[in-house]
């Protein structure tokens, strides 16, 4: 991290927690985490709870993001959210193009080179997810997939608005597994896609905030935070309890 970047710690619940567990979390999370300064704290729970916990976050140092958005303003795209659906609920933004919606849902580069813009013109962060296969880091394709999902990604979003998105680096292989990237691993990929968003604008390259993601928890935060390209962190199981949630904020206050 450096100084000009506030850190960022998103928790994503995927498909975790009902509207009276969601509240269980934050009514434990808030006094854990009511003198962080200088981090900005999101979580991002089931559609199901959004409103829910706008209304308990409300004045508090927690922001709500919801795990995706279709790209269609409105339409016959059942169980699908728009952008202005998600506004209206005063959420701060969305995960975008989380590997397991890729996966397991057909989310193409395509498609997400659409939803990206969409989420910025209706006043939404987008959390843009990219990341390798572990086949793909075992022949050495990290650089060319990541390029490729960057450059789709972002390829209709202004050169000034770059700086608005917020990129997570989640290399597939290090999710849900108790995997985490090394150090040198995290910090190569998070500068190899700073370097590409400098392509575009060099302003926009030292502005963007940059997240590791993949089994990043309250032992290895502190260490992966340091790191001059990681910007924070997209947390999956470790952001489901408060305190370990609460210690990796913290790690990011160090
Ligand atoms: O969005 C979060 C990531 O998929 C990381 O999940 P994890 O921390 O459970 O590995």
């Amino acid at each position: 991290m450096t100084g000009s970047r506030t850190p960022l710690i998103a928790g994503n619940w995927k498909m975790h927690k009902t509207i009276a567990e969601a509240e269980e979390f934050i009514q434990a999370l808030l006094p854990r985490v009511f003198s962080a300064d200088g981090i900005d704290i999101g979580i991002c729970p089931p559609f199901t709870s959004l409103q829910a916990m706008v209304d308990s976050a409300r004045g508090s140092a927690v922001r709500v993001y919801a795990q995706n958005m279709h790209h269609a303003d409105q339409g016959a795209f059942t169980g699908e959210v728009s952008a202005a659906m998600l506004s209206e609920l005063e959420v701060q933004g969305t995960i975008l193009g989380h590997s397991e919606r890729r996966e397991l849902f057909g989310e193409t580069d395509k498609s997400l080179a659409l939803a990206v813009p969409q989420a910025l013109e209706a006043g939404l962060e987008p959390i843009l997810c990219v990341g390798e296969t572990e086949a793909e880091r075992e022949r050495g394709d990290t650089e060319r997939k990541l390029r490729h999902q960057i450059q789709e990604g972002l390829a209709k979003v202004a050169d000034d608005r770059l700086a608005d998105v917020v990129i997570a680096y989640e290399p597939i292989w290090a999710i849900g597994t108790g995997l985490t990237a090394t150090p040198e691993q995290a910090q190569e990929a998070c500068a190899f896609v700073r370097a590409l968003v400098g392509q575009r604008s060099q302003e926009a390259a030292d502005r963007v905030r940059i997240l590791y993601g993949g089994s990043m928890k309250p032992e290895n935060a502190a260490e992966l935070l340091a790191l001059p390209d990681v910007d924070g962190g997209l947390v999956g199981g470790a952001s489901l309890d408060p305190e370990a949630f609460a210690a990796i904020v913290e790690a990011a206050s160090a």
